[in-house]
């Protein structure tokens, strides 16, 4: 288990969940959505979680996070099973386009119960979010944007400090000033506050650049994890080439002939 670390505050710092799975899948009805999946998250790092619509993200994510059980297999977060752990839902957080949020109440309001909840909360970061975002602490969730909606989520996700923080397209509605306002500040409050960020997300070219390691699913299956510059020394085309790469050889495949799996 991570030990806990102290800022200079005297608060406890967000140390990382480090995250592992072993056979984990999760069926929808005829649909298997993950099949059988080990892996493993470094504590501490930011690991871009890349791949197709449907690939099988989302899923992953919302596992990781215990909002659904596996079907078969073990998650284990921070060395434990996060389903109904207490200590494991202080610690993560899922950003998901501010779903999570009470939508009739104001901002001010949710971001007091959310500042309730989460033991690293940063009140200095929220209202430096607030005003990056130009949020209005009195409008309620549901009279804002996309956009603002989920400018908010991030707002509440990076606040947060989780040790396991997990962004899944977080950046939908988001114009090109406000999704690097998100990066920006995301590389700086980490750098400072170190902790375990998973990010989803289809814009690859514009996340690439800050990712530390890689995991690029397809069709439920991780087809290529690892180390982010070991994939970009061996992909000069970037990883955004990458996974395109990846679609195209899948699609070319005929049926029924043996899959390439493992570690690129
Ligand atoms: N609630 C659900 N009921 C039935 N099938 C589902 C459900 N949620 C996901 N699926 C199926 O599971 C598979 C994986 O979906 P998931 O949402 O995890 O993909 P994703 O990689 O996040 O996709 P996207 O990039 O489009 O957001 C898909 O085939 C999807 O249709």
């Amino acid at each position: 288990m991570s030990t806990p670390q102290t800022e200079p505050d005297g608060q406890p710092q967000a140390a990382g969940f480090a995250v592992q799975t072993t056979g984990l899948t999760v069926d929808f009805g005829d649909t298997r959505a993950l099949d059988g999946i080990d892996l493993t998250l470094p504590a501490g790092a930011i690991t871009g979680l890349l791949g197709r619509n449907g690939s099988g993200k989302t899923t992953l994510l919302t596992t990781l996070a215990a909002h659904r059980r596996p079907s078969a297999g073990v998650v284990q977060v921070d060395g434990e099973n996060p389903w109904e752990n207490q200590r494991l839902m202080e610690g993560t957080c899922l950003i998901q386009e501010a779903g999570h949020l009470m939508k009739d109440e104001k901002l001010s309001q949710n971001l007091d119960v959310v500042a309730s909840l989460r033991p690293h909360w940063s009140e200095d970061l929220a209202g430096r979010l607030m005003d990056a975002y130009e949020l209005q602490p009195r409008k309620t969730l549901d009279s804002l944007s996309r956009g603002q909606r989920s400018a908010f989520a991030v707002v509440v996700g990076l606040a947060s400090r989780a040790p396991l923080t997990m962004l899944d397209e977080v950046h939908l509605g988001m114009d090109a000033p406000s999704r690097y306002t998100l990066y920006d500040t995301l590389l700086e409050d980490y750098a400072a506050h170190p902790r375990t960020i998973v990010m989803s997300s289809h814009l690859i070219g514009e996340i690439e650049r800050f990712l530390e390691h890689v995991v690029v699913l397809e069709r439920g299956r991780p087809v290529i994890t690892g180390e982010a510059d070991e994939l970009r020394a061996r992909h000069p085309g970037g990883l955004q080439e990458l996974v395109v790469e990846i679609a195209r050889h899948r699609g070319a495949r005929r049926p029924g002939a043996p899959e390439t799996e493992g570690s690129a």
